[in-house]
């Protein structure tokens, strides 16, 4: 018998024809009507594709490698989510109540992103992450997040990524819009697999990008403050305390590496998407590594 707490109850609906949860496309026009202000800074990503890890790196940066201080809530109350509508508040109504200068966060595609983010000049980072990853990732997060719909066996979740029917929309249109809209806007665009790569190399453009300069002992602090294993242990940035995911299912820390959708792509999985892949980013730059 399962228990109440293990049972989904998530309504899906659309904005412009990107899936959403039924409380946001219901609470729409109080967040397409936020008002930014100029010294907002934004960290925007498509779902899991390191948005905590680029989170705790941008708090530290701030606090100047302040562990302590960085350590003085779970992440998701340092940095309001945006587009997300709970039982008695929302992330627009913690964001209003939030003195500045305010880091908030969002999943939401360029063209459905509050106008005044735009209109007010604010700096964004956005994190992308190979597709194939960023998959696996997600199927994992929906097993064991109540929040987001069941996504069914693995095979079937395949077809509805390729499709874009999750939410937030098809990975293919938010990478893609994010990285055209840099040309025009200050954005840093970050990737998954670089920050792996050369960790302190990443972190140093987040710190220029913020007009920070830190001593090279303060960034190597850093380094080590967000790897996987420290932020697994962190109880503030491994939503641990989260009634929303039930980490024996899968926990939120999972695996953080890169190429683990080897372990669970199919061969013809792999051929299917590789053919779906060309035609989707034929009229892009963007390119990404998908191994190490
Ligand atoms: N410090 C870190 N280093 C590497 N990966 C990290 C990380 N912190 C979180 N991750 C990984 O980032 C993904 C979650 O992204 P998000 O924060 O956008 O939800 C998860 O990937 P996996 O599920 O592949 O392990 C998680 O393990
Ligand atoms: C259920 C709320 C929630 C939390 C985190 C999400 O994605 S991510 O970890 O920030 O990528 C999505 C929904």
């Amino acid at each position: 018998i399962p228990i109440i707490s293990d049972i989904k109850s998530v309504e899906v609906s659309q904005v412009d024809g990107v899936f959403l949860e039924k409380n946001m496309c219901n609470n729409w026009d109080k967040i397409w009507n936020f008002q930014a202000k100029p010294d907002d800074l934004l960290i925007a990503s498509y779902p899991k594709a390191g948005t905590t890890w680029t989170q705790e790196i941008v708090d530290l940066i701030q606090n100047n490698g302040d562990i302590e201080n960085s350590r003085r809530a779970p992440i998701h109350l340092r940095h309001p989510f945006l587009e997300w509508v709970r039982v008695v508040n929302s992330g627009i109504d913690e964001a209003n109540a939030m003195p500045s200068p305010r880091t908030l966060k969002t999943h939401l595609p360029i063209q459905l992103l509050p106008p005044s983010f735009w209109e007010k000049k604010c700096k964004i980072i956005y994190v992308a992450r190979n597709a194939k990853d960023n998959m696996v990732s997600y199927y994992y997060f929906q097993t064991m997040n109540k929040g987001l719909p069941d996504p069914g066996s693995w095979d079937e979740y395949f077809e509805t990524f390729m499709s874009g029917k999750v939410m937030w929309g098809s990975w293919f249109d938010h990478v893609k819009g994010w990285w055209k809209k840099k040309d025009s806007h200050p954005i840093l665009y970050l990737f998954y697999e670089e920050m792996m790569k050369d960790p302190k190399r990443e972190i140093r453009k987040v710190m220029e990008f913020l007009g920070k300069n830190l001593k090279e002992e303060v960034l190597d602090k850093i380094v080590n403050n967000t790897s996987f294993a420290v932020m697994k242990n962190n109880p503030m940035t491994n939503y641990i305390n989260d009634i929303e995911m039930n980490h024996s299912l899968s926990p939120f820390m999972r695996k953080g590496v890169v190429g683990d959708w080897k372990n669970q792509f199919t061969e013809d999985q792999n051929k299917r998407f590789n053919e779906d892949y060309e035609k989707h980013m034929a009229d892009t730059s963007l390119s990404f590594f998908e191994e190490l």
